[in-house]
């Protein structure tokens, strides 16, 4: 990953916490696809953008920290991702793992899984599901419907607003079916200005 020109987010910013998933087995297929990368990388530009958020959020609230969850993604991976939700049809699938044949941002570094940790607490906030719920309750854009259903509580979306106001202050835009998930800029232009990682 250094050799690709990618930095290890903690050297940038040593408060960030990282649990990358896909290299435990506690993702949503079990399997650690990961191998010897255990660290989360991005590219600079995108590392400096979360040390803002990371910054923003502990001058808030001192007790919270980001906690990442995925960072920059080997595209190979993309395709194990892809693979292990084919019980879904192709249409639904591709709004939680991205169709490898046109590419995730995650393959150039330039989205970013993560959460918010309590160190106080010892806990993660509650947002209402766990990481990779592939569903209607991880949906931003169905959060009102959720509440009014009582599916989700106003304390587990105000965890998510403290997420997702740093991210995008710090120049990171959500997505309507992933709480979790911010890109950094647009697939078409992380294709023109990032390299692709294998
Ligand atoms: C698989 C999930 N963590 C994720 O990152 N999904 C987006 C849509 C992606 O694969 O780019
Ligand atoms: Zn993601």
């Amino acid at each position: 990953m250094l050799a690709q020109g990618l930095v290890d987010i903690q050297k940038n910013a040593p408060l960030i916490l990282v649990d990358l998933k896909y290299s435990t087995t506690d993702n949503f297929f079990g399997k650690d696809v990961y191998g010897t990368l255990e660290k989360a990388f991005l590219p600079e530009a995108v590392a400096k953008k979360l040390r803002l958020a990371s910054d923003s959020l502990i001058s808030k609230r001192p007790s919270l920290r980001l906690m990442v969850f995925d960072a920059v993604r080997p595209h190979k991976v993309q395709q194990i991702l892809w693979d292990a939700l084919d019980s879904l049809p192709v249409n639904v699938r591709k709004a939680y793992v991205a169709d490898p044949a046109v590419g995730s941002l995650h393959n150039y570094g330039c989205a970013i899984d993560l959460s918010i940790y309590d160190v106080s607490k010892d806990s993660l906030l509650d947002m209402g599901t766990k990481y990779d719920y592939f569903g209607y309750l991880a949906y931003p854009r169905k959060e009102i419907e959720m509440l009014a259903q009582g599916l989700l509580n106003q304390e587990q979306i105000d965890n998510r607003e403290v997420l997702r106001s740093i991210m995008i202050q710090a120049g990171f835009m959500p997505i309507s079916s992933e709480w979790w998930h911010f890109n950094s800029t647009t697939l078409v232009r992380a294709k023109q200005d990032f390299s692709l990682i294998n």
